[in-house]
């Protein structure tokens, strides 16, 4: 397995957000992350990253243990993240933003960093605007660089926190293309996003969250018509049916 996520509990403060959280994820596989609002996805991502630390359980990577290590050294160890609001260094252009984080997300130096850098740029096809201010980015090119920033850390395993939020329906399917070439460059994903029927048109396998710990996980047509993940959804925003009509799968 590339991800084990065994027995994980988190708190803020008295409030228990993840509750037991068990996942194993296979190396090159392309998985989707969906549940309610507040259901602990994003803490969960946080907790794989290490930007929050676990209460109790274990996370490994590859066999390795990895609990007790920091966001930089997971990082480093091959675990990439997006985060909901892309946060690009403004005042930089996106080619620098891209070589910073081949620069201190990878560790890599000189000419190293740079080809991390324009090769990432290029996947996200962002190449041609390089000396371009990040600050002067349209929304689903501030999307493509904080793709393109992740990517510059040479990550085995990218964690995509709702990527596709405020994009027109145009602009999601660039970004589904985008994250299909991500795939099948061999990088194993797993994409939290509440366009259900954008998800699982891509998806090869559905996890869903509800109070921290998974609700069902399996293929996403199996796990869209469970009747478990129907009644959790109940009241919510998010109407499967309307989701998932015309959905691929
Ligand atoms: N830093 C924090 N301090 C206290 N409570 C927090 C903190 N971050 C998140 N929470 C709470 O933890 C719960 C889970 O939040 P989280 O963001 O992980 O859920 P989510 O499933 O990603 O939700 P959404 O789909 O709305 O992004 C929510 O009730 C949230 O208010």
């Amino acid at each position: 397995m590339l991800l084990e996520v065994n027995g994980v509990h988190k708190a803020y403060g008295s409030t228990a957000v993840i509750r037991g959280l068990d996942l194993q994820v296979a190396e090159g596989e392309f998985v989707g992350v969906i549940g309610p609002n507040g259901a602990g996805k994003t803490t969960a991502f946080g907790l794989i990253a290490g930007h929050l630390r676990c209460d109790s359980g274990m996370v490994r990577l590859a066999g390795r243990d990895i609990t007790r290590l920091s966001a930089d050294q997971r990082c480093r160890a091959g675990i990439g993240r997006t985060f909901q609001i892309p946060q690009p260094f403004g005042g930089m252009t996106v080619y620098e933003n891209a070589l910073v984080a081949a620069t201190y997300g990878a560790g890599l130096r000189g000419t190293r960093a740079q080809e991390a850098a324009r090769d990432a740029l290029a996947l996200c096809g962002l190449l041609s605007l390089g000396d371009v201010p990040a600050a002067s980015l349209r929304l689903l090119q501030r999307k493509r660089l904080e793709v393109a920033r992740s990517l510059a850390t040479g990550p085995q395993l990218l964690l995509l926190d709702e990527v596709g939020g405020g994009l027109t329906d145009a602009e999601v399917h660039e970004l589904l293309d985008l994250v299909q070439a991500v795939h099948a460059r061999g990088i194993t994903v797993l994409w939290i996003e509440h366009l259900v029927h954008a998800l699982v048109s891509v998806v090869r396998r559905l996890v869903v969250l509800t109070e921290g710990r998974v609700l069902a996980d399996g293929l996403p047509k199996d796990v869209i018509a469970s009747r478990e993940v129907r009644e959790s959804y109940l009241g919510s925003e998010l109407d499967m049916e309307a989701e998932v009509a015309g959905a691929a799968h």
